[in-house]
């Protein structure tokens, strides 16, 4: 594999959604075949060992990590989602953001008990999107075994907020 310095296709916006936000915009990585593969690849590699049984990951971004790890790994993918976006019936949770609050659902049989489960996102900031992810597994018996993430803003101490769950992260910034 050729080194690819993943940072380079990760783009800064200043200011966005709201004022004072750095937001770290993954769409020039996604945008290049080989890159975004790579990336995929790389994650899957690290998150092989955590043997899981399924992949699941928050709406929207989660699923252009998440969906393409399951695949390469051959495991399923759980969608968790906005509220009212799901079908079927569901469990919800209410989590903080970086930039507001949100509300998460997850189909009620997406998930068998003991199954182990591997949450995935674009990025961890405060964690509150993922620890609400993970409390949705929880619920519906799940063991979680390890989160993976292209980035993670370590200013925002997320991983204080996952427990003593694993981490794998491609890029980390300090700010
Ligand atoms: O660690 P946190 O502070 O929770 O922040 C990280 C979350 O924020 C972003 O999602 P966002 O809610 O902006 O939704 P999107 O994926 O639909 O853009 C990002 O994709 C993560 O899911
Ligand atoms: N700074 C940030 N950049 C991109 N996505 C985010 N989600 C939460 N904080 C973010």
């Amino acid at each position: 594999m050729l080194t690819i310095q993943y940072r380079d296709w990760i783009r800064d916006v200043p200011d966005f959604p709201k004022p004072g936000i750095l937001f770290r915009d993954i769409t020039p990585l996604l945008g290049n075949g080989s890159v975004y593969q790579q990336a995929i690849a790389e994650l899957a590699e690290r998150v092989r060992a955590w043997g899981a049984d399924v992949i699941a990951g928050p709406e929207a971004r989660g699923y252009v990590v998440g969906a393409p790890l399951a695949a390469t790994l051959g495991l399923g993918f759980v969608p968790v989602r906005k509220p009212g976006k799901l079908p079927y019936t569901t469990v919800s949770v209410t989590y903080d953001l970086e930039y507001g609050q949100d509300r998460l659902e997850i189909h009620s049989d997406a998930i068998q008990k003991g199954q182990r489960v591997v949450v995935a996102d674009d990025l961890l900031a405060t964690g509150g999107t993922m620890s609400a992810t993970i409390e949705l597994v929880r619920k519906l018996g799940g063991e979680v075994v390890g989160a993976a993430f292209f980035i993670e803003l370590k200013a925002l101490e997320g991983r204080s907020r996952l427990g003593d769950i694993p981490i794998h992260t491609l890029v980390q910034y300090e700010s």
